[in-house]
């Protein structure tokens, strides 16, 4: 579905706002990556300084933490808060039934899985762009691996079916290393008709730290499109 940019960044900005709506003062509330994440991040800092919303964020990436920083957002690791009432995320596809989730595009695949697994109730924000009938429709799997012998792991993941690209980073041809410092093979597998199963699979790989499939654990979706914002439950 092409869409205009800027029209795009409209719908990321009232996504952000809806799911910032969610937090009350109190909460322990997991942050996630991404572009529309950085809209709820900003769409809570926003309400911590003009309302003084308190709550207390656990980032699942460096770069969210920065930004959450930016506002005065009290920050926590999970160590220090185990257990989280709410975490919110973006996704790079969902799926319409049963909201099965492929994330990772921006590398925080595993911090962004953890902190999901830690949290009570997990709300996912997307534009409409992202609503597809099954997994990898129009994006990779990402596979986070340990850069001692990639490329033995990357023959592993072949051998289940996928059609592998190393990712690099934007600005050389270096590879791009997550904040973990491990490296991210983006495993095409065409449609997906058994996510679970498949998700099952790649982590059984040795040298696999985790994969961008996230099933049946989404508990609410909140999608931005021309008809405003749907909030599916
Ligand atoms: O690693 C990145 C995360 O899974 C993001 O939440 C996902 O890629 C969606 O990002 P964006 O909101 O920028 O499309």
């Amino acid at each position: 579905m092409s869409m205009d940019v800027s029209q795009i960044e409209i719908y990321k900005q009232q996504v952000g706002k809806v799911a910032a709506s969610l937090v009350t003062s109190g909460m322990i509330v997991g942050l996630g990556s991404g572009s529309t994440s950085a809209c709820v991040v900003r769409a809570l800092g926003k309400r911590w300084q003009e309302e003084g919303l308190r709550f207390i964020g656990v980032p699942t990436s460096v770069e969210t933490a920065h930004l959450a920083q930016s506002f005065g957002i009290e920050l926590a690791t999970l160590g220090q808060c185990p257990e989280l009432d709410l975490d919110i995320d973006g996704a790079d596809e969902v799926t319409h039934q049963h909201y099965h989730l492929i994330k990772g595009l921006g590398g925080a695949l595993l911090r962004e899985k953890i902190v999901r697994y830690a949290a009570k109730k997990f709300v996912v924000v997307v534009d409409e762009r992202k609503m597809v009938d099954q997994l990898g429709d129009h994006t990779p799997v990402p596979v986070e691996v340990t850069p001692f012998g990639w490329e033995a792991t990357a023959k592993h993941l072949e051998k289940i079916g996928a059609k592998i690209s190393i990712r690099l980073k934007k600005e050389s041809k270096e590879f791009f290393l997550t904040d973990g410092a491990n490296m991210i093979l983006d495993c095409n597998f065409g449609l997906i008709t058994e996510p679970a199963q498949l998700e099952k699979a790649i982590n059984e790989i040795v040298g696999v730290m985790e994969n961008g499939l996230f099933v049946h654990c989404t508990d609410e979706v909140l999608i931005a499109g021309h008809d405003g914002i749907q909030h599916l439950k």
